[in-house]
Formats: C-alpha cells, structure tokens, sequence
C-alpha cells in the first residue's frame, strides 16, 4: 500500500494572505486525517512565507497519522525538527528564495554533510528521506549515506505525463528497481495529481509514500467550488 501524505504548505498560504486565522491550519490538518489522509506533511522554509515555525510545533500535537517535515538542514531547520521530532524528515537542497523545491540532491557530492545530518536525526528516533532525482548514481549516493529513505522528485515525470509521454517513468522505474535492490525506502512528490497518480504508482515497485499538496488542494478547492456556490445561493434567496 502506498501511503498519502497531504502537504498542507498551501493551506498556509491562503491563511497567510489575510493576516488572520482562515482557514485554520490546525482544522484543516485534523479534518485531513478525518478523511483518511495518512500523514501531514509541511516544508516550512526560511522566509516562512506559508508554514511558519510555530506551525511545525502547533502541529506536533495535532498529527497522530505520519508527521512528515520536509526542508535543506540548515541550523534553524535542524533545531526546529528536533525539537518537533517528526516521525519523518525529508531532506531537500533548496536555495533560499526558491519558488519551490527545483533538484534533488547531488547525494555523490554532499555525502559526507547529509551523512552527518542522517546520522543525527536517526539518533533521535526520526526516520529520514533525501530528495533526489531518478538517476542510479544519485540513488547509490543516497544508500551511502545511511537514509532510511529516498524521495524520488517527481516534477520532470509529471511534466512529460501531463504533454503525453509516458516514456518519462523509466528513470524512476529504474531507480526504485535499484533502491528496493539496495534496501531502501521509497516516497515521491513534487507536482502529482489526480491525473497522474495512478500511473505514477502502478508503475513504481514499492512505493510506500507519496507527499501531494500543490495539485490537491486547487483539486480541492475546485471539486468543492459547485456546492459552495450554491450554499450562498441559498442563503441569499
Ligand atoms: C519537496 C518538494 O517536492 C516540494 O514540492 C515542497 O514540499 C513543496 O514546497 P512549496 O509548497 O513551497 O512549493
Ligand atoms: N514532497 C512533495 C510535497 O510535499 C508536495 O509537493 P507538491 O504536490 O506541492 O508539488
């Protein structure tokens, strides 16, 4: 079975436009576990321009699914997820500023630093995950490192699904061939869907994670949008 872990970083987002407390975070995250969600996963980042750090501990107490917290260990990061103690971090190389997560980790170069990192958050009990893209070398890195898991960055497969080419899952076919071979763990995310999922799982052997936020919640908002209408439509006739 594979897991469905809901990013709620856009809930944030739209709460954080007014300034106030709609929709509330915390609502949302319970009512998702509610509806079956399997996890709640955040990617708070520096300019806590949706999820801010008070989240991450607000949500602590909230999340008894899988609590996921997704982001480049940098020192506030790293403090921030100790002291939340998620049941999983998800390491990803974001540049400060970035729009949204863009690469994997280049898991040849930076052993050594996410070596230390994986280490020290399996001394905390907290299972861990690296971002990376579909290429063997990357997957191989990856092992060397100790993780307990891999997070295959799925934007490039959604892209080519979504222009026709189902040519696109290959590397990832291989990849997760490779890591189930070398014993680790598989998630995914970036940029799934309703259109895509299916797919993507059907073709990708032990899958054990996927992380969806982007796509579910403007799924979401307009699979809702018919009904909310005519609420209003009802009450102001
Ligand atoms: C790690 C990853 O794939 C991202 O999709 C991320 O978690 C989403 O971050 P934003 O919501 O900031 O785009
Ligand atoms: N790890 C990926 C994630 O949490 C959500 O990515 P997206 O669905 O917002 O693109």
């Amino acid at each position: 079975m594979t897991k469905l872990s809901v990013n709620i970083n856009k809930i944030a987002t739209l709460r954080n436009a007014r300034g106030g407390n709609v929709p509330d975070l915390l609502k949302v995250a319970s009512d998702i576990q509610k509806f079956g969600g399997q996890g709640i996963t955040i990617h708070p980042r520096p300019d806590e321009r949706h999820i801010r750090y008070q989240d991450a501990r607000d949500l602590k107490s909230i999340v008894y699914t899988e609590f996921n917290i997704e982001g480049n260990p940098q020192h506030n990061f790293i403090d921030l997820v100790l002291e939340c103690k998620p049941d999983q971090v998800t390491l990803v190389p974001d540049a400060i500023g970035a729009i949204t997560s863009s690469a994997g980790w280049d898991t040849v170069k930076n052993q050594a630093y996410l070596t230390e990192m994986i280490q020290e958050f399996q001394r905390n009990g907290i299972r861990t995950s690296i971002f990376v893209d579909p290429a063997l070398e990357m997957i191989e890195g990856a092992k060397k490192t100790g993780t307990d898991r891999i997070e295959l960055y799925t934007e490039a497969f959604a892209h080519q699904y979504s222009a026709g080419n189902e040519k696109g899952i290959t590397p990832y076919v291989e990849s997760a061939v490779l890591a189930n071979e070398l014993g680790l763990g598989i998630n995914a995310g970036h940029d799934l869907s309703l259109d895509n999922i299916q797919f993507f799982k059907e073709n990708i052997p032990g899958l054990l994670e996927v992380s969806i936020g982007h796509a579910l919640i403007a799924e979401a908002l307009y699979l809702g949008l018919e009904n909310v209408v005519n609420m209003y439509l009802r009450k102001l006739k």
